[in-house]
């Protein structure tokens, strides 16, 4: 121990400190302090109790330390750990009273059936509206919509279009069950309040039947 760089480190790991403590019991010692040092090893002000302050004087014995708070520059922009108490007993309270998100309907789709499936068909099927050969540009009742309900020509309302979404039923995320509500009905309601963001106008671009004559 003659090198001076080891001096340090032999102070520091000495069995015994002047007040008697063993060294091992300190360092043990200090885990606690560290939770309780607010109430009692703290050196703080009022306000910096109140405002959180990230660097905090402690000490344990003839050791002083400081206590840097790496959170604390997070708890502003926290609302609820910022008001909040962070004992233990709270923080479990404060998980409780979070909420969690609901479950998603989603539908894992059959093999075959991803949106992507469902964008390579739409670019090779020649017909997947069932037009045969007639216009999707013509006026349509909502009468001859609700006449579509069979399979291979289910008809959908959706924001003044009319589609048949017969071929799109088993790439639908959400499902076939729910997409059935749709089926000879404007489903312009239930589509908003299930994914108003959806572009349907691109996914079913090629089912595009025509457009609802709202005049009859
Ligand atoms: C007719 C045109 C429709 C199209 C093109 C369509 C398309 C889609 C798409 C792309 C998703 C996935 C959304 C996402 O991942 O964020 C989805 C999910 C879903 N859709 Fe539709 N949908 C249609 C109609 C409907 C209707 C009428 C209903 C209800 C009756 C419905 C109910 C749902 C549900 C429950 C989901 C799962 C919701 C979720 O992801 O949390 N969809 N649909």
């Amino acid at each position: 121990m003659d090198n001076d760089d080891d001096f340090t480190f032999c102070k520091v790991s000495s069995p015994i400190d002047q007040d008697g403590l063993e060294t091992g019991k300190l360092v043990s010692d200090m885990g606690s302090i560290t939770l309780k040092q607010e109430s009692s090893n703290a050196i703080s002000s009022s306000s910096q109790k109140n405002s959180y302050s990230s660097k905090k004087q402690a000490s344990v014995g003839s050791l002083s330390y400081s206590v840097t708070d790496a959170s604390s520059s997070n708890r502003t922009h926290d609302t609820v750990s910022s008001k909040a108490d962070s004992s233990p007993q709270k923080l479990s309270e404060q998980k409780k009273s979070v909420k969690k998100p609901t479950s998603r309907a989603k539908v894992p789709f059959e093999k075959g059936y991803s949106q992507m499936d469902w964008l390579k068909l739409t670019r090779t099927h020649p017909d997947l509206a069932g037009l045969k050969g007639q216009s999707n540009r013509r006026l349509i009742s909502m009468d001859e919509v609700r006449q579509h309900q069979t399979e291979g020509q289910m008809w959908t309302v959706l924001k003044g279009r009319v589609y048949n979404i017969s071929p799109y039923m088993k790439f639908h995320p959400g499902g076939v069950d729910i997409l059935m509500k749709a089926v000879g009905k404007d489903c312009t309601s239930l589509f908003n309040k299930y994914h108003a963001w959806v572009n349907f106008e691109f996914l079913l671009e090629k089912c595009l039947v025509g457009t609802l004559d709202d005049s009859r």
